[in-house]
């Protein structure tokens, strides 16, 4: 058992942009502070077969093992890879950890300094900030959905978590404060105590949702594009694929129209909705609204000790073990084809890898918009950007502030949304908090409470604003939004804060890689479920996409089951696992065509 692997093994902070106030004394800025993570230096040599490709020589850090591999040692890389993986998100990490285990070769391609991506962190004067946000779903020890504890046991690691009690806090308009207790019985008795009127509703309502999650996670979880094994699963669970299959086009929004009537009941729903999906219930799959509406109370929100950083880091470390490689500074700026096949990758500095199949962590927009070079944007993608835009950004303010301003009983998690239900979607129009430090207080100094708020903003409103504008911008908003919180939350808040920093869209793309610094893809309109959701193939041979702009969408354990299902999907088609090379052609076939209904 690892405990807390994140503050045992980590001794180094890493920057997150850090644009700072109320804090003496002043930070240090560094745009990409080199931990040990960072002492990786290349050189290329001459190749030893007959290869016409260059043969990657790597001098220092190779691989993990906690970024370190005896400096000055040369350490030949070679070829034969099985897998290149740009991206080091969760999403990748599953898919190339899963790959690693069925005996892949598996090299992963990180562009910053530490794994994780939006499941990142940083250290700063004593805190452990989460860089995304801390609410893990499939984080618990039952069941089958529990993607991100299998993810791990698969390497060998398991970490410790702390089980947290309620889900979220909402605060919501009209004085409706809802609890999301871990026990559903104690949730569903506190939304009919507001809603008494609805309790059928309510109960058939959350029981559709039930029966969604139970068929979920009944099934053994791998390639939904692998024909094999999907028709075993309809052969040996036909109730429950088919009801998955006949949800699959729904969404959460329609269906709680079909049970309940109360405005502000629904408006509840889409908030429900709105804290995964960043868009209301009627766009909000079913299937993955029953996911987390359910595993909160089924396996419940489980936080990891030491923070979320030490999932990604544990994996990491798990690949390397396995014999497979990650390397971190690696910024792929391009894919390499040949004869229409993805091939390999040139990094920024000039270097190629070469692998038999390309597995791309990055979004869609970004892997097809930059990385595949001189190509006509595929017809898949170009019907996926008719259905799909990206979702706005995150403004995120970490905090480090004085415990005594936090009642002893708050929550880890809320959700504020103060007067109004049509603030809901805007920009800045919700807060989200989380405050870890409630579940496990290593993460803080010693009297002090961590506050990660963020809410929705997008790029348009930081382009074209000079340094001191934009760091000014910066106050304002941040002010604004901790001024709403102590009004309605935390009387002192302001004058208790000990640190911030606050991050823009447009930290967000420079750390994440995202375009735009987005949090996913959003539908346009109303869409059908998950059916125009891609899935891990693409139209180009070789190439696959892993991450939240693959099925099933946004989130820590969506992603990591977009790995799951990627590694099946790349282990068969490079022989690892059992496929009929016909009715892959049928079902990829068929589903192309299902997508282009959405
Ligand atoms: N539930 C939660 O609490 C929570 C918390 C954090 C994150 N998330 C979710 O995690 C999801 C994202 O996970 P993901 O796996 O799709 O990806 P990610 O965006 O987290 O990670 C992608 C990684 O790829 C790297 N990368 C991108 N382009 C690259 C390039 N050209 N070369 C090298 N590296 C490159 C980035 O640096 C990043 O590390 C989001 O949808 C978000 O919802 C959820
Ligand atoms: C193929 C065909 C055609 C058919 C077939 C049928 C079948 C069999 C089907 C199947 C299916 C499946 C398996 C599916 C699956 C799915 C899944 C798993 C899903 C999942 C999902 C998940 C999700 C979405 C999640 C999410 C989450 C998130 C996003 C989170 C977030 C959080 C946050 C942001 C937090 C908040 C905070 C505060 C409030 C503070």
């Amino acid at each position: 058992m690892l405990t807390s692997p994140l503050l045992s093994v980590c001794n180094h902070t890493f920057s997150y942009n850090p644009i700072n106030y109320h804090h003496t004394p002043p930070l240090k800025f560094q745009s990409l502070p080199l931990g040990r993570y960072g002492r990786t230096e290349f050189s290329s040599g001459s190749c030893s077969n007959a290869s016409r490709r260059k043969r990657v020589l790597v001098k220092g850090s190779v691989g993990l093992e906690e970024g370190v591999v005896e400096s000055g040692k040369r350490v030949n890389l070679g070829e034969g890879f099985d897998a290149i993986v740009i991206g080091s998100g969760i999403g990748g990490l599953v898919a190339g950890t899963q790959l690693a285990v069925k005996g892949a070769r598996v090299l992963v391609l990180e562009k910053y300094v530490i794994p994780g991506g939006s499941s990142g962190f940083y250290q700063r004067d004593g805190y452990t900030f989460d860089v995304g946000s801390s609410v893990m779903f499939g984080f618990s020890d039952k069941g089958n959905l529990n993607l991100i504890t299998q993810a791990l046991e698969a390497v060998g690691c398991r970490m410790e978590v702390i089980p947290d009690p309620t889900t979220v806090h909402f605060h919501l308009p009209n004085h409706l404060s809802v609890r999301v207790h871990k026990e559903y019985d104690k949730f569903i008795d506190e939304l009919t105590s507001y809603f008494p009127h609805e309790k059928d509703g309510i109960l058939k309502f959350y029981g559709e949702c039930w029966k969604i999650f139970n068929s979920l996670n009944s099934l053994e979880l791998k390639s939904l594009e692998e024909p094999l094994y999907l028709f075993g699963q309809f052969f040996q669970k036909p109730l429950e694929c088919l009801t998955l299959a006949y949800n699959l086009p729904q969404n959460a929004g329609a269906i709680a129209r079909k049970y309940i009537q109360d405005p502000q009941l629904l408006s509840f729903i889409d908030a429900e909705c709105f804290i995964v999906s960043t868009v209301n219930a009627l766009q909000t799959p079913m299937i993955n609204a029953s996911m987390v509406l359910c595993d909160r109370h089924f396996g419940g929100i489980n936080y990891p000790v030491g923070g979320v950083g030490g999932i990604a880091k544990s994996l990491a470390k798990g690949l390397v073990d396995q014999g497979s490689q990650i390397l971190y500074k690696a910024n792929v700026t391009s894919i390499i084809t040949e004869q229409g096949k993805a091939v390999g990758v040139r990094l920024s500095d000039g270097r190629e890898f070469f692998a038999k199949t390309i597995i791309s962590n990055a979004t869609r927009w970004d892997t097809f918009g930059k990385l595949v070079k001189g190509e006509s944007l595929p017809k898949e993608e170009e019907n996926f950007q008719k259905v799909y835009v990206k979702a706005p950004s995150f403004l995120s303010i970490h905090m480090g502030v004085k415990a005594e301003v936090l009642p002893l009983d708050t929550d880890c998690h809320h959700f504020v949304l103060e007067n109004n239900w049509s603030n809901l979607e805007e920009p800045y129009g919700s807060i989200f908090l989380s405050i870890p430090t409630i579940l496990d207080s290593s993460l803080a100094p010693e009297g002090r409470h961590i506050l990660h708020i963020f809410t929705t903003s997008s790029m348009d409103d930081w382009q074209g604003l000079s340094r001191i504008e934009y760091e000014a911008k910066k106050q304002v908003v941040a002010d604004e939004i901790i001024s709403r919180l102590e009004k309605k939350l935390f009387p002192g808040l302001k004058s208790s804060i000990e640190f911030i920093e606050v991050g823009t869209p447009k930290t967000h793309r420079r750390y994440l890689a995202r375009d735009e610094g987005t949090y996913g893809p959003m539908p346009r309109s109303i869409p059908k479920g998950l059916l125009g959701m891609p899935f891990n193939t693409t139209s180009i041979d070789g190439l696959y996409c892993v991450g939240d702009s693959c099925f099933p969408g946004q989130g820590v354990i969506a992603v990591a089951f977009s790995g799951v299902m990627c590694a099946h999907r790349v282990a068969a088609d490079i022989g690892l696992e059992k496929k009929s090379p016909v009715l892959d052609a049928m079902l990829l076939r068929l589903l192309g065509w299902f997508r282009t209904l959405a």
